[in-house]
């Protein structure tokens, strides 16, 4: 058999290769074809020896030696048959290694206008494929837990507010450049900075693959994350909040100022979430440093993430409210890294981890930050980054929505004005202050305006927050559907706790104990006067009813 033609038959297996429901190669089955050697090199070899009977042929000068020729070639024929055949069996067994990125967007609904992101180089820290984009307390911290237990999905746990603050940074810091400038501070003999943009160079012949970080003058590598820690990423992610809250309060770039500014309106939602953030101005640094991190979630788990946080033993001079990103950064981490360099590398590695997470090619990269939603800016920063990403929006009732905002201030700030009292401008007229954030959140069909000017319905995906709670694998069904990613995620993966009200995972990410998500998720709403729900039950009607007819989706609000 001619060897040739065994190479054409070998390739069938890069189609027969692991396939999705509606018969495209899985991003499972591409991903690991693509780790694999490609088994024609191995075939390349047996080629040479194919060759063979051409050297040969003067040698057949006598008849006994021609039959020696002849049982020589022979033997040769059927020494490259058999590699030959060998060769096919290993073509088979190996998918072609091709790397096509087909199987990801198995609906074809996506990649169309620019190259998508996939689409660009071989880079580990890519930019996300999907958003998702709002709305606050509609339940996305639950859709993104649940959507990592999904194996071709990298998702940031923390909030980025890449598109509406940080823009100005750019998309490089984006991506991957977030740690270069923080400062650690462990314990008061362990003090140590991260200096700025001190990333080193690797040193000639050095095995690091990573980048060093230059700790007072030393060199430190980051550990590749070999700990698999569920309470760490949770817990950097709250931790980045707190900090980008404090950056929220620099001065803004020339541009945002103009925005804001022409916008009287969004001028008027910023400063409320000013206000509710605002930090008072006479307790001290340290003090506020400490209430504030006092509220994080305690670790679950006490074998594996933070034990506390210890204020700045060097606080700063400035204010917090002048304290930017780069001058905070504190950190306590334990367990299973019992030397305090140990401890550094951890923590700065998933740090740095904490902008766009490392994927391989074909793996969906994702982000949540709610505020998207309502950010004016937004659409067109993220079209401009890319026309084909995918969109992602859990809604909530409106009202339960508002509720959940509330509940949140009082919890941070318990002296706030009571809910009914912000509902109404003034107390005579019972006119609904819209314009009061966490009802202005639930305008749903307003902001989504907004979106459709820049990016069609279809790339839009509404998540039903009620049916997240009640149906969590239903909706995580049609989420994945419209990802482009396989089924993976069912109801196998969820079980209902009564103690907390909500759908739990049976094993997170990372972890084989069942895990709910933290306190700060499913609180005990404040009660409302039932006289203010039906104002707001009436306000609310018209807009929920045009979002209806927006997205084509009755989501069954009363
Ligand atoms: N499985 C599960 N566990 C806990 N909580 C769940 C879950 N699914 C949805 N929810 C609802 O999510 C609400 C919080 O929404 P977000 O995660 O979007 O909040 S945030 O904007 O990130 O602050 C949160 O709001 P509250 O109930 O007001 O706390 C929950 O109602």
């Amino acid at each position: 058999m001619p060897y040739e033609r065994l190479i054409p038959s070998a390739q069938p297996s890069a189609q027969t290769g692991p396939r999705g429901s509606d018969g495209s190669e899985t991003l499972r089955g591409a991903a690991r074809a693509r780790r694999r050697a490609p088994p024609v090199t191995r075939c390349e070899k047996s080629e040479q020896h194919g060759s063979v009977p051409g050297a040969l042929g003067g040698m057949a000068s006598s008849p006994g030696a021609r039959q020696e020729l002849l049982k020589l070639v022979m033997t040769l024929w059927l020494g490259v048959t058999c590699v030959s055949i060998l060769c096919f069996l290993l073509g088979r067994a190996e998918p072609e290694s091709s790397g096509t990125l087909t199987g990801r967007y198995a609906n074809g609904t996506a990649l169309k206008g620019r190259p998508s992101p996939l689409e660009e180089g071989d880079s580990s820290r890519r930019l996300p494929h999907a958003l998702i984009i709002g709305v606050k307390k509609g339940g996305t911290r639950a859709l993104l837990e649940f959507l990592r237990l999904h194996p071709d999905v990298r998702a940031l746990g923390s909030e980025p507010h890449f598109f509406d603050r940080h823009y100005a940074r750019g998309l490089t810091w984006y991506r991957s450049n977030s740690t270069q400038t923080l400062y650690f501070t462990l314990e008061k003999k362990f003090v140590g900075k991260v200096e700025q943009g001190a990333v080193a160079d690797a040193e000639p012949g050095s095995k690091t693959t990573g980048p060093e970080f230059l700790l007072d003058g030393e060199r430190v590598t980051p550990r590749a994350p070999s700990v698999s820690c569920r309470a760490l990423p949770l817990f950097i992610g709250t931790l980045t909040e707190v900090m980008v809250r404090a950056a929220d309060h620099l001065p803004r770039s020339q541009e945002q100022l103009e925005i804001l500014q022409k916008d009287p309106e969004h001028q008027k939602i910023q400063d409320e979430e000013q206000s509710q953030l605002t930090l008072n101005s006479t307790i001290s640094e340290s003090t506020w440093i400490q209430t504030t991190l006092k509220k994080l979630d305690p670790p679950e788990d006490p074998s594996c993430g933070i034990s506390y946080i210890l204020p700045f033993t060097n606080p700063p001079t400035t204010h917090p409210l002048s304290l930017s990103v780069e001058q905070m950064g504190l950190i306590r981490c334990f367990a299973g890294a019992p030397e305090p360099q140990q401890l550094l590398r951890w923590c700065s590695d998933d740090l740095r981890a904490s902008m766009m997470p490392k994927a391989l090619r074909g793996q969906i990269v994702m982000e949540k930050t709610p505020r998207y939603f309502v950010s004016p800016e937004t659409p067109a920063r993220i079209h401009a980054m890319s026309r084909s990403i995918k969109l992602l929006v859990v809604v909530r009732d409106p009202i339960t929505r508002a509720i959940s905002d509330y509940t949140q201030i009082i919890s941070k700030t318990p002296d706030v004005p009571s809910f009914e009292s912000l509902t109404f401008r003034n107390s005579s007229d019972g006119q609904i202050d819209f314009l009061w954030s966490p009802l202005y959140i639930g305008l749903y069909a307003r902001h989504l305006e907004r979106w459709l000017a820049y990016f069609p319905l279809s790339q839009i995906h509404f998540v039903h927050g009620e049916r997240l709670i009640s149906d969590p694998a239903g909706e995580l069904g049609r989420v994945q559907d419209f990802l482009g990613l396989q089924r993976i995620i069912t109801d196998k993966h969820f079980y209902f706790n009564k103690t907390k009200g909500f759908p739990c995972l049976k094993k997170p990410e990372g972890s084989s104990k069942p895990h709910c998500l933290g306190k700060t998720k499913g609180r005990t709403h404040v009660r409302i006067h039932p006289e203010v729900l039906q104002k707001l039950r009436d306000f609310y009607q018209p807009h929920n009813h045009r979002f209806y007819q927006m997205t084509g989706m009755d989501f069954g609000w009363q």
